[in-house]
């Protein structure tokens, strides 16, 4: 065999031992991550396949109501948090859990306790399920040097701390993006096999893209930087071809495309929505951190997203974020209108 077909040989790598590979060049690691991953991946493969039969739930029954059993159907977002509550907790790596779906933190019991905080978005993108459209999970993964004494401060840290993050997006096919801080790698769901495939090495997103993404129903609540930003991506100054707008409502969709193809992904503050819409620990920090991995940007229209400091688990974060290029304009607009105000 010649040194390429063995090359091509190698390739075929799951999730799991592509995570027992990075533990490797750790020799303090001890399989308390790969442990903890191998949770995460189960609760995407157990929502990936309630995801598959949302429409299926509906004949016998709307999410939320009774169906011809008498038995309760559960909201597939309630569902998806039960889910990886229970995984998360049940991996014994977890100290404290954040979730969108939980008003406060969850304390894990200290006999379960690990050294992992996970923050994340059982489902996002729920009001896209209806219309089959692609939804997602997002996570984030801190770690805490001690598991007594704990408290929120131990959540409420820069995104920059984070060691992992990943998506895994419930579309025409279940792809998770992961990053443990060595760039980003993507895995493809075999449902025969049960096993995520490394089908994405090493994505680097484009140095710059053709695609904007932003809610442009929002438009008359946008500030002057926003408003130039986007007016430049239809009419660009330096002659250059317009942008593509596209913008699916579904926070992971939209930022897997942007990471793939390149270009950028706006949810700004505006007049209505002075912090934005989305939330900062589980949705905004996530996708900062796989963005600045692959080599993109992510900025909240004043400093780099990664940097913030959460004052409460639920806060919100405006967010610009995608290809290098892209984003370094935006900041560009958002110093010239500052500069013209002062
Ligand atoms: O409908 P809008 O205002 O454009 O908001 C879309 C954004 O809201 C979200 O759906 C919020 O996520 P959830 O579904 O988890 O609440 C993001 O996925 C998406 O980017
Ligand atoms: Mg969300
Ligand atoms: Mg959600």
């Amino acid at each position: 065999m010649d040194h390429a077909a063995e090359a091509h040989r190698t390739d075929l790598m799951t999730i799991t031992r592509h995570v027992l590979n990075e533990q490797s060049k750790h020799p303090e690691a001890r399989g308390a991550f790969t442990i903890l991953l191998n949770h995460i991946v189960l609760g995407c493969k157990f929502v990936c396949s309630a995801v598959s039969k949302a429409g299926l739930a509906k004949l016998i029954g709307l999410a939320g109501e009774t169906n011809v059993q008498g038995e309760e159907q559960k909201k597939l977002d309630v569902l998806s948090n039960e889910v990886f509550v229970k995984a998360l907790i049940s991996s014994g790596q977890t100290s404290i859990l954040i979730s969108e779906e939980d008003e406060d933190a969850t304390f894990v019991d200290p006999s379960k306790r690990g050294r992992y905080v996970v923050v994340f978005d059982p489902l996002d993108g729920s009001s896209n399920i209806d219309c089959g459209v692609s939804i997602g999970t997002i996570f984030g993964i801190y770690m805490v040097e001690h598991k007594n004494d704990l408290s929120l401060e131990d959540v409420l840290q820069p995104g920059e701390n984070m060691v992992a993050a990943g998506y895994c997006m419930y579309g025409s096919s279940c792809t998770l993006v992961l990053s443990t801080g060595n760039g980003v790698n993507g895995f493809t769901l075999d449902p025969s096999l049960g096993e995520f495939i490394l089908t994405h090495p090493d994505i680097k997103i484009p140095k710059k893209g053709k695609i904007y993404s932003i809610n442009e129903g929002n438009a008359k609540n946008w500030d002057k930087a926003t408003a130039k930003y986007v007016e430049n991506c239809k009419f660009p100054k330096d002659g250059s071809s317009p942008k593509s707008l596209r913008y699916i409502g579904s926070m992971v969709a939209d930022v897997h495309r942007t990471l793939l193809y390149g270009g950028i992904f706006m949810y700004p503050a505006d007049k209505k929505s002075p912090n934005g819409k989305l939330r900062l620990l589980y949705e905004v920090f996530p996708m900062s951190y796989l963005m600045e991995q692959a080599g993109g940007q992510a900025f909240t229209g004043k400093q780099r997203a990664l940097e913030l400091v959460p004052n409460n688990i639920h806060e919100r974060s405006p967010v610009f974020l995608g290809s290098h290029g892209d984003v370094e304009e935006v900041k560009k607009i958002y110093a010239a209108v500052e500069e013209e105000s002062t």
